[in-house]
């Protein structure tokens, strides 16, 4: 059989739907090989849709396709959008599609010099290629496509933005490639330019109206004019509109029971080793080339952790407070307490020198806490509101013979002159951590001044001790430290944290520019990019760790009881879970800005599921339970068991969380690839 004439590329009763809209609609096409077949009609008529199914990037609803190549590596695919990594340089962008091709390098250098100078392309090959115009650009794009000698050239709309003279040595250039046996499938807006085709096909609403070579088209038509054409046929077929409806209905009917069909590349390995190494050279060189996203994966975490250290678990200092004493006379500053002995309590004898007022603001002083005189209610409530004072203290008039009667006469004091001898005290509730730190130093003020003025009074020690005695934690420090308590938990989150957002910036720059539909086209695996993503991350995740690890426990000094090695190991599965659910992401969403909000939803969970902002034990019922089965909160029980007890491996909080980690990193992935599958029927 002359082969000119067998078919390359076969598609019979096309259907395609995005959601519920069809795009294809029993569209049935064939390519014959060795021939330029120019696809034309409007806009959004299905044009790119169809191609992205003869490339196996989507998949048909229902029909059959049938490429008469043996790999993806004998296809070459120019998309609509540029698909370029626009910060490599054009001699970059070449070596790797011709590594990823498998293709020696002194056949990519020839290839590319000869690309060069047919298609006019700047000289300095060593120029990004966000210098270039719109139209190099687009050269650029076209020379990809043609790089690697490819058998089937499939072209969404080659010569837009290129001028007539190029445009016109394009399509001979393209014409001589048919004699020299390539079959090319060319979508053009630019109807008339599709003359010198070998066969057009006119495509309207999702179906071919007409197949015939330009000769056929113009003797039938009588007409030169392939727009005037292609207008006329339009015309016929709205005239079959109500014919083609409900032929349409039947279809959608048959549809439901007929399944689509492919007969593509046989030998596309799942993974290939020329396309994993281009691919980890890709990454590898993009971050080369992106020095700021570079940099910012170790300026980050320094960033984060720095201000960490430097914020977190701080006692706040000078926080001022309203003393209104109808002891002391109010005179602006508290020089009435001024020269009090420093062994004050031990010359007091319950009298003398001073006021007791001015013993317990001493001990207020000692804890940081500035004193603000009042000499009425109104003004410090006034102060509270505009946030100047955080609480206010109040001294009745006869506190100090109050307290003195009190030590005296013991259970027979009257009740009156108990509530003499009481303090008031109001904090300021708006925020929280204020509160409790100033009443805890309250407390601890009003405990200390009581006791020493009970010692001054020669109370026995054994009367004065409270019944209570707090003894050294068995795990974690005496003073508790909200930073030394939440770090475990803030580690596990920024390590989830910056993972996810590195490894989801990362691929959804590739989608957006069309660069993964680009090379999913030129036979890349969904096993191939993941891989060459992982190790480049594996890489960066190691480095993001150490540096937390080291600012925490070495620059800041926090505590660490137990093995570095471990608590590393455990990070690293958080990074797992981090990458695999970045991998999920990006499948679902089209837009960075819906995967970045979907990335910063996540890690608020985390951090608020986690018990690291507040403990797990507080949650609503429901919810505490769920938070062992929520991503990374149980790893964070896990690493406070390594950070602050020194447990080992087989301790049950450290397997429950090193399960979960492993048991979410396999879901996510499994979802990933689900998803990642149904996008190609969507
Ligand atoms: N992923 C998608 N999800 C939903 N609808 C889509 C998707 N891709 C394309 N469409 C819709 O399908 C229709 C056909 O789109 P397609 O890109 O195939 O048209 P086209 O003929 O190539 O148009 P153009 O010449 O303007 O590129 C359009 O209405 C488009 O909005």
């Amino acid at each position: 059989m002359d082969e000119k004439l067998e078919t390359m590329v076969l598609v019979r009763d096309a259907v395609k739907t995005y959601r519920a809209r069809r795009v294809l609609t029993s569209l049935s096409l064939s390519v014959k090989k060795q021939s330029l077949y120019g696809l034309l009609g409007p806009s959004s008529c299905g044009k790119t849709t169809l191609l992205n199914c003869i490339l196996a990037v989507k998949q048909l609803d229902s029909g059959f396709i049938n490429l008469k190549v043996r790999c993806s590596k004998e296809i070459g695919y120019m998309p609509q959008e540029l698909a370029l990594f626009e910060n490599f340089t054009m001699k970059e962008t070449f070596h790797f599609y011709g590594n990823f091709f498998g293709m020696e390098v002194k056949k990519i250098n020839k290839r590319m010099y000869e690309l060069v100078e047919f298609l006019g392309l700047p000289e300095c090959a060593a120029r990004p290629i966000f210098t270039f115009s719109g139209g190099q650009k687009r050269r650029v794009s076209f020379a990809v496509a043609l790089f690697h000698d490819p058998t089937l050239l499939i072209l969404d709309e080659p010569t837009v933005g290129m001028d007539c003279v190029l445009s016109e040595r394009i399509w001979s250039y393209l014409l001589k490639l048919t004699t020299e046996g390539k079959t090319i499938i060319i979508t053009t807006h630019y109807i008339q330019e599709a003359k010198n085709c070998d066969m057009i096909g006119l495509m309207r609403h999702g179906q071919l109206l007409v197949e015939k070579s330009p000769g056929q088209l113009m003797a039938f038509h009588q007409s030169t004019n392939l727009e005037e054409i292609f207008l006329d046929v339009c015309k016929k077929q709205d005239g079959l509109q109500d014919a083609i409806d409900l032929r349409d209905k039947i279809l959608q009917e048959k549809k439901k029971s007929s399944k689509a069909s492919y007969r593509l590349f046989p030998d596309n390995n799942w993974f290939d080793t020329y396309r994993f190494m281009a691919l980890l050279n890709k990454n590898v060189l993009w971050l080369r080339r992106n020095k700021l996203a570079a940099s910012g994966t170790a300026i980050l975490p320094l960033i984060i952790v720095f201000l960490y250290g430097m914020v977190m678990g701080k006692d706040p200092k000078s926080l001022k407070i309203a003393l209104l004493s109808q002891e002391i006379s109010y005179d602006g500053d508290l020089g009435i307490c001024n020269g009090l002995p420093d062994s004050y309590f031990e010359t007091l004898n319950c009298t003398l020198p001073s006021l007791f007022t001015c013993p317990f603001i001493d001990e207020l002083h000692k804890r940081d806490i500035n004193i603000v005189l009042y000499k009425d209610y109104s003004y410090i409530a006034r102060d509270i509101a505009s946030n100047k004072v955080w609480g206010s203290i109040e001294v009745p008039q006869n506190f100090t013979t109050a307290l003195i009667n009190r030590i005296e006469n013991g259970l027979r004091t009257e009740d009156r002159i108990v509530e003499d001898g009481i303090l008031t005290s109001r904090i300021d509730g708006t925020n929280a951590i204020i509160k409790i730190i100033l009443t805890n130093h309250l407390k601890e003020s009003v405990e200390r001044f009581y006791n020493n003025l009970l010692l001054s009074c020669g109370m026995s020690e054994k009367a004065r001790i409270i019944p209570m005695q707090y003894n050294d934690p068995l795990f974690g420090l005496k003073e508790s430290a909200f930073d030394q308590s939440a770090l475990p938990g803030f580690l596990s989150a920024f390590a989830f944290y910056f993972t996810l957002i590195y490894t989801t910036s990362a691929i959804m720059m590739e989608k957006v520019l069309g660069l993964l539909d680009r090379n999913t086209a030129a036979g890349m695996t969904y096993f191939e990019i993941v891989g060459a993503h992982l190790v480049v991350q594996f890489v960066i995740m190691l480095m993001q760790n150490t540096i937390m690890l080291v600012v925490f426990y070495i620059i800041f000094g926090y505590n660490f009881e137990g093995s570095v090695a471990l608590a590393m190991f455990i990070i690293v599965t958080v990074n797992c879970v981090g990458i695999s659910f970045a991998f999920l992401l990006t499948e679902i969403f089209d837009k960075e800005l819906s995967t970045a909000y979907a990335s910063i939803g996540a890690t608020v969970t985390v951090f608020m599921t986690g018990g690291i902002i507040w403990p797990q034990e507080g949650m609503h019922y429901m919810l505490a339970a769920l938070s062992n089965i929520i991503p990374v909160a149980p790893v964070t029980k896990g690493l406070i068991s390594i950070i602050a007890r020194n447990y080992a491996i087989t301790h049950p909080s450290i397997l429950v969380g090193l399960f979960s980690n492993l048991i979410w990193t396999i879901v996510f992935t499994i979802l990933a690839y689900i998803v990642h599958r149904i996008n190609k029927v969507m």
